[in-house]
């Protein structure tokens, strides 16, 4: 059986999977050329090859016969790990860059070998000094910096208010110095579970128990605000928890870029490579940031190796499935996809009440049931709106001295909640959609079927079951007058494609964060 049946059978498969359970479960799945009626399926690591053979076997079977037409259904399907010599074969020795970088022009005031003191920012790496590296001293003890360049990164895009740097953890060994730039505060204790999260969590606290193990790397992806840096971090300190003494380091891919150029620039780039490369676990957030720049990708694919073959821990983050990063290497790309792919949704309602109380609870603020679920049915889009709603809301009862209750949220967000109030009538939802799938608004509330238009009018409606308080008769006869049967199909219909089509995932996501933003 070929590779060619199974990409069949994987479209098949990918049409009737949720879109979350088919990108874990079925994507990472290749097909190994085999004789007769055996089908041989290799999975990337153990977790996802037991759970594939426990649940979805037999559905697989069946849709392998159908695909092949084998109505006797004398088909054998073997799912195996990859095995390191194959691992092997999929890692070849990296070409050299196709772009060697021209040296850079000796900086003014650089002496070598560099030496620098602690490091003043969040960034991760920086150059120390030969002497330094000889000694193996601990940071209590280590020489006073000489005036030398300094890296002199930008900021890094975080919280920095909530960030609380972590200079216990900034260790020298071999030469190399350790910072890890975890927040405290995201912990797997703070993060609160919910459907939406539910597996990526799960994968992050097996990849905490077990580092650089089966998971690996772990990349979790979604949409803007909903946890994956947390749980990110969550790993990180769970691990230091473990073992006080790992090596962490978490950063911003633009991070990891702006350090490269830094270290190109001060002729410094074998520090770099060995900083990476002497972690015990790395933790790359955002790694879409990585399109467009092919030397940091180069840079990026042999630290990637070496990590993996080291057995250190990586992981990722992106706002997309790894294959669907444009302007990354594909070689990366698959790469990504060697461990394990988790995705986290936006919470439903209940989770959203959940993760405001909680948030309450953290800032020490009595929080009445009703005002959470006010706030949450409110701010919908993202975790981190809602954070900030919340916020806004506690520094006002502060200032204020007032106790917090609906009334006083009312009040306190009065703009903003107007501001959503305004936006989110059905008006400027059919406004919005048709603007977005450059159709007419006539189109929308016309009696047109086909699918260019009817799409979106299926999304138009679903969306406004899901921002707007109207009932579904008040929403089918502001779509030209149709039956609530018609407007209770749109919202199944588009429910059911969140989950199987990436392209209906994406254009209602985009569209509910431009109506709510
Ligand atoms: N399930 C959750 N429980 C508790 N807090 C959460 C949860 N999900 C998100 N948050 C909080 O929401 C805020 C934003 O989360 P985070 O920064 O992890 O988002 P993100 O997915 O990495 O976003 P971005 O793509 O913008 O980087 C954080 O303060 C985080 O603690």
């Amino acid at each position: 059986m070929s590779g060619e049946l199974w990409e069949r059978c994987m479209t098949s498969l990918q049409s009737e999977f949720p879109a979350q359970q088919y990108n874990t479960w079925v994507r990472p799945l290749r097909a190994e050329d085999s004789a007769g009626s055996v089908l041989v399926l290799v999975a990337p690591n153990r977790f996802v090859r037991d759970w594939v053979n426990d649940k979805f076997l037999s559905r697989i079977r069946q849709v392998v016969c159908d695909v092949s037409g084998d109505i006797s259904m004398d088909v054998r399907i073997e799912v195996n790990v990859a095995s390191n010599t194959m691992m092997n074969r999929r890692m070849p020795p990296a070409p050299p860059s196709p772009r060697p970088i021209a040296p850079p022009p000796p900086p003014t005031t650089y002496a070598e070998p560099a030496a620098y003191s602690a490091p003043t920012s969040n960034q991760a790496f920086e150059p120390i000094s030969e002497d330094a590296r000889q000694a193996r001293v601990s940071i209590e003890v280590m020489p006073q910096a000489q005036p030398v360049e300094r890296y002199q990164t930008p900021q890094l895009e975080l919280d920095v208010g909530t960030i609380e740097q972590e200079r216990k953890n900034i260790d020298v060994e071999g030469g190399v110095r350790h910072q890890s730039n975890l927040n405290q505060a995201f912990t797997f204790e703070s993060f609160v579970q919910g459907k939406s999260n539910q597996l990526a969590l799960a994968a992050a606290q097996q990849v905490a128990d077990n580092p650089g193990g089966a998971y690996n790397p772990l990349f979790i992806y979604g949409g803007v605000g909903l946890g994956k840096t947390h749980l990110m971090h969550a790993v990180g300190m769970e691990m230091l928890r473990h073992n006080p003494n790992a090596r962490i380091v978490y950063l911003h891919s633009e991070r990891f870029v702006a350090d490269m150029v830094k270290a190109l620039q001060l002729n410094a780039i074998n520090d770099f490579k060995r900083y990476y490369r002497s972690v015990d676990a790395l933790l790359i957030d955002d790694i879409q940031f990585f399109a467009g720049k092919e030397r940091s990708q180069e840079e990026f694919f042999h630290t990637f190796n070496a990590l993996l073959e080291g057995g250190q821990q990586m992981i990722l983050t992106s706002d997309r499935y790894p294959k669907e990063i444009n302007g990354v290497e594909e070689r990366l790309k698959s790469r990504f996809g060697w461990g394990l792919t988790v995705a986290v949704e936006p919470p439903e309602l209940e989770t959203r009440v959940a993760i405001v109380m909680k948030k309450a609870e953290e800032a020490k603020i009595i929080l009445p049931d009703d005002a959470a679920f006010f706030l949450a049915q409110k701010i919908r889009s993202n975790v981190r709106e809602l954070e900030g709603a919340l916020k806004r809301v506690i520094a006002n009862a502060h200032f204020t001295g007032s106790a917090i209750t609906t009334p006083f949220i009312k009040e306190s967000l009065k703009d903003l909640l107007a501001l959503q109030d305004k936006q989110v009538s059905i008006d400027n939802i059919q406004r919005v959609v048709a603007e977005y799938y450059k159709i007419k608004i006539s189109d929308l509330l016309s009696k047109r079927r086909s699918r260019s238009v009817a799409r979106p009018r299926q999304v138009a409606m679903s969306i406004a079951k899901e921002l707007t308080n109207h009932s579904l008769p008040e929403i089918g006869n502001a779509f030209g007058g149709r039956d609530h049967t018609t407007v209770l199909h749109a919202c199944r219909k588009i429910k059911e494609l969140r989950e199987t089509d990436t392209d209906i995932r994406e254009d209602y996501q985009n569209l509910l964060r431009h109506l709510t933003a």
